[in-house]
């Protein structure tokens, strides 16, 4: 089905991109936002920055054990508040999810000791309690699929102030938690099909292949 097509059959459709740190989702959807008919929401860091005043993204770098159950609570809060706002044209495509959140980050520090038992089973009880009492739309996982060291090196060059201390190790583990998620299949429910963009080619050769996957992304065609 066209995208007009499915603009006038009122299809409302609504795309994760997901991916590593500085893998280029922002980028990605930068370049989709200058289509017409599409909505993209990109991830609410600013608010992860800045909390009344708090820094709960840069409280988490510096201290994982004591904050990341702070920082954790709020991304599944402002997530949430994302996924669940209006639409405001027949196509959303939004940064990342509330299941990256859990089955990457929250994840990831349970997994490597960063986070106390009873913080993750606190935020466990309250992602199920969500997604099983609350309907997310999801009709495509876009998984923007780069090496660790590429992630790394454009990580680097971004040169976001919390993110200085992260090391090549710290994406490793993300990539890790990602393939098992979205490739493997074998971590966590995966909530709609899954589209695998390689992702470590130059911004010439990325716009080429978003071009040419336009119409899976946008209508869904044979994903
Ligand atoms: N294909 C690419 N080649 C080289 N640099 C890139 C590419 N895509 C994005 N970048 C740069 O890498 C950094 C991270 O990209 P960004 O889109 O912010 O990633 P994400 O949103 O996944 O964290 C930015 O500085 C961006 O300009
Ligand atoms: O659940 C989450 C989601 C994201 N983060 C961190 C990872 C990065 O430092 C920033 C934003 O990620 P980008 O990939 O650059 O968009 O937020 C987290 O800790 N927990």
């Amino acid at each position: 089905m066209s995208f007009n097509s499915l603009c006038m059959n009122n299809l409302w459709r609504s795309v994760f991109i997901e991916g590593n740190i500085a893998s280029g989702k922002t980028t990605c959807l930068e370049y989709f936002s200058k289509t017409s008919n599409i909505e993209v929401l990109t991830e609410p860091v600013s608010k992860w920055r800045n909390v009344r005043g708090h820094n709960p993204l840069g409280l988490m770098y510096q201290d994982p054990i004591r904050w990341g159950i702070t920082l954790q609570t709020y991304v599944q809060l402002t997530m949430l508040d994302r996924h669940l706002s209006t639409m405001s044209a027949p196509v959303r495509m939004m940064e990342r999810s509330i299941y990256s959140a859990k089955y990457i980050f929250v994840e990831n520090l349970f997994r490597s000791g960063k986070m106390p038992e009873v913080d993750f089973a606190v935020l466990s009880e309250w992602f199920e309690w969500i997604t099983q009492n609350i309907a997310i739309p999801v009709d495509l996982i876009v998984y923007l699929q780069s090496s660790p060291q590429t992630c790394h090196e454009r990580l680097k060059e971004r040169c976001r102030e919390e993110e200085k201390i992260i090391p090549l190790e710290y994406l490793e583990a993300i990539h890790q938690l990602y393939e098992d998620w979205l490739i493997k299949k074998t971590s966590f429910n995966v909530p709609a099909p899954v589209l695998v963009i390689p992702a470590d080619d130059d911004l010439q050769k990325m716009l080429h292949q978003y071009e040419e996957n336009r119409e899976k992304i946008l209508a869904g065609s044979n994903v």
